[in-house]
Formats: C-alpha cells, sequence, structure tokens
C-alpha cells in the first residue's frame, strides 16, 4: 500500500498489506501515498479547534488534554483506533500542539527489537509525545518493554549474555504515549490496558466532509462551490485523506479544462474520469460487483473464482475491494463464499434472479471484522438481509 513515509521522523517504511501495484493505483484507496503525504502534511489541522467530525473523541480527548494541562502534568497515554485515513496521526500531532510538547514520530515495524524501543524511549525529554503508529505491529519484547516504560517510566536495559546477564534499570522522564491502530483487535490486552484514554474513529458523514473539502480547498487556493464540494463529499468513502486526494483530481481537472473552479460539471467529469462513480465504487468494486452478479446469479462464489472472473489475486480482492463493499452492504462474506446483497443489484440496476436463496446463508464473520479494521455497524446491515 503506501510507500515511504516523507513525514519527518519516520524511521521505516510503513508497508501495505496486500502490496498490489492496482491498489497503489486507486484513487479510492484508504491508505496514504508519498504524494498524498506531501500535499496532506499542508492540510492537517493543527488544534482540536479545527478538527471537523468525530465530536466524542474530540470532545473527549480535549478534556483529557485540557485538565494535564491545568495540573501541569502529563495526560493518559492515548490509543487512537481506526481505519486508515479518519485522522490518526493528525491527532497525535494536534495532541503534542495541544500539550505545546514535541513530538516523536515511529511506527511498530520500525521497532522490531527491545534495543530499538530502548533506544527512542531514553532518548525523551520531559513531557514528550511519542507516536507510535501501527502500534500492533511492534515486536512482543518492545511490546513488553512498552508496558514498563508506559506504566513505571522504566526501561530495563540487558547489559551481558546468558546467565551472566544483567538488568538495569533505567529511570525515563514522564511522556506520553500516542498509539495508533487500523487493528485494535490484535493489541494485546496488557498492552491496550496501559492506554488511560482510547478513541475509535469512525467514518466521517457527507456534512463533515463537506466542512474538511472547503477548508482543504480554501488552504490549496482553489475557488470551490457547494454543489461541487458536495459531489465530491459523497464519493469520498467517508474518508477525509479520499476526500482530499479527489479535491486534487478535480482541481486538476479544472485547472486544464475549465476556468479553475471546483464546481459541480468539474467534479462529475473528473471523477467519471477517474472511474469513481457516484456511491464511490471504481472500476475494481464494480468489476466484482458484475462478477458477482450477472456470472454467477449473486453467489454464493469462493473468493478465489470470483478473483479469476474480475483477472485480479484473491488477495487484492479480499483486501482492497472486499471491506467497503462488505462494510456498506453491496456483498456478504458467507461460508459458502461471497453473495451480493440487494444494494449490490440495486447499484447495479439489474433484477435479481427470484431463485437466489440467499436467506439461508449465513455471515462468515462478525461485523466490524473487515480487512481494513472498519469498526462495528459497517457490515452488520448487510448481514443475513437478503432480498426476497
Ligand atoms: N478531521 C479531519 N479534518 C480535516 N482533515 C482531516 C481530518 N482527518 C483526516 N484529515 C486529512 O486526511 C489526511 C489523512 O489523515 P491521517 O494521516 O491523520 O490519517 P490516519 O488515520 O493516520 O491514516 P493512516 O492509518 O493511513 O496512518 C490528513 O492529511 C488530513 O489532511
Amino acid at each position: 500500500m503506501s510507500g515511504g513515509r516523507t513525514e519527518p521522523g519516520f524511521a521505516s517504511e510503513l508497508v501495505e498489506a496486500d502490496g498490489s501495484s492496482e491498489a497503489t493505483a486507486r484513487v479510492v484507496d484508504p491508505a496514504g501515498t508519498d504524494d498524498d503525504r506531501a500535499a496532506e502534511a499542508a492540510l492537517r489541522p493543527r488544534r482540536l479547534s479545527e478538527f471537523p467530525g468525530q465530536p466524542r473523541v474530540r470532545d473527549q480527548l480535549g478534556l483529557v488534554l485540557e485538565a494535564a494541562r491545568r495540573r501541569g502534568g502529563t495526560p493518559d497515554h492515548v490509543l487512537l483506533s481506526g481505519p486508515p485515513g479518519l485522522g490518526k496521526t493528525t491527532l497525535a500531532m494536534i495532541v503534542a500542539a495541544e500539550l505545546e510538547r514535541p513530538l516523536r514520530l515511529t511506527s511498530g515495524p520500525a521497532i522490531q527489537h527491545a534495543g530499538d524501543l530502548a533506544a527512542v524511549l531514553s532518548s525523551l525529554d520531559e513531557g514528550e509525545v511519542l507516536f507510535l503508529d501501527e502500534i500492533h505491529r511492534m515486536s512482543r519484547s518492545a511490546e513488553e518493554m512498552l508496558y514498563l516504560a508506559m506504566e513505571d517510566f522504566r526501561v530495563d536495559v540487558i547489559v551481558g549474555k546468558g546467565p551472566g546477564a544483567t538488568a538495569i534499570p533505567l529511570e525515563l522522564p514522564p511522556f506520553t504515549v500516542v498509539g495508533a491502530t487500523t487493528r485494535a483487535g490484535l493489541l494485546p490486552a496488557p498492552l491496550r490496558d496501559r492506554f488511560g484514554f482510547t478513541g475509535h474513529l469512525d467514518y466521517y458523514d457527507t456534512a463533515d466532509l463537506v466542512t474538511i473539502l472547503h477548508r482543504s480547498a480554501r488552504l490549496l487556493g482553489v475557488e470551490a462551490d457547494d454543489a461541487g464540494i458536495l459531489e465530491i463529499a459523497g464519493r469520498s468513502r467517508g474518508t477525509p485523506r479520499i476526500a482530499n486526494r479527489l479535491l486534487r483530481r478535480v482541481r486538476d481537472w479544472a485547472q486544464v479544462h475549465g476556468e479553475g473552479h471546483v464546481d459541480l460539471a468539474a467534479a462529475h467529469a473528473a471523477l467519471t474520469l477517474f472511474d469513481v462513480d457516484d456511491a464511490g465504487l471504481d472500476r475494481l468494486d464494480r468489476a466484482v460487483l458484475e462478477a458477482l452478479c450477472r456470472r454467477f446469479g449473486g453467489g454464493p462464489v469462493g473468493l478465489s473464482t470470483l478473483a479469476v472472473a474480475v483477472g485480479e489475486e484473491a488477495d487484492t480482492v479480499e483486501t482492497v475491494a472486499e471491506p467497503y463493499l462488505v462494510r456498506e452492504g453491496y456483498i456478504v462474506r458467507t461460508p459458502r463464499g461471497r453473495a451480493a446483497a440487494p444494494r449490490a443489484w440495486t447499484h447495479l440496476g439489474i433484477e435479481p434472479p427470484r431463485s437466489a436463496p440467499l436467506q439461508e446463508l449465513l455471515p462468515l464473520e462478525e461485523p466490524g471484522t473487515a480487512a481494513d479494521g472498519s469498526g462495528p455497524g459497517g457490515a452488520s446491515d448487510a448481514n443475513g438481509r437478503f432480498g426476497s
């Protein structure tokens, strides 16, 4: 998925789970590319008061930070979970800005040995905010060191090897960890328990995306009207990163073919050019639905058969297209394969066959376990509710 992270302080590349080129090329990929990172830096809200959406997390986090500020101490450690592109990194930066403390950024994949973490921890200054992105991807030995450091502000540095090895305790100044994860379920309970505040980020509604897009257009110096912005918001899959990326493509179109204004016509033309339909589905999403409904009569059909039908790897279909299609109730995963839900037929504008025996099928998994880490509520609408 994403390539190297260009933000200062990232010690290593973040590697996408699927690694497919199709995924990297998608304009609706929720994961960030290098291009996004460069453009996003300028669009990030800097303070909580500028952060639209996620009102619950924003208000709760605001309280935790304000209380710590008044006490003159460090706040509890903060865990932010949720799918990619919803603002976890942005909020981590905001935490440091609100506390007026420096921010240190690193990520789970960069911390493969306890020694890597010890090096980071022992160089922290008092009150510093340590952002650990993809915290679920840290090694077990580093996790264990982190528990102790978060709870007691201490690390045990092991000197020597074998039976003669000794642990020398090293006191650390108080600091705040902000952990981010797309897969909160993968975090071991002892690590999760060390976070005094946990915020789960949900997909944004259209009104919040409209606010975000108006702000981004202003920062990009692009004139944008309400209808154009609304059109982009509606196709952004609830994800600010995708919204900002689509805005940049519409801006490009408007600069080349129009007067430079982001309006309804420009949004429509640009997003058609980039194959994003009015529900935010792209070519791969639609190919999966077409194959499922037209070739396999709505399914159920096995993942690998479906993947062959759309000319993709099974892994790409499963990790790139499926999470959103399941979350939005287009398809259902069942023990016998993938099946089309009523929304798939409606979206394609075709009648489901009367014989589709889908009512008997049970969903394969509980809602919220999709590969994008989408939270509860997504797939549940699709579960078992088939057309009769
Ligand atoms: N609430 C928001 N308001 C305005 N812009 C936002 C908001 N949330 C996210 N963004 C924009 O989306 C981009 C992606 O956000 P961010 O990098 O914080 O997501 P993330 O959840 O950390 O993603 P990942 O899991 O891939 O690291 C940011 O650059 C920012 O411009």
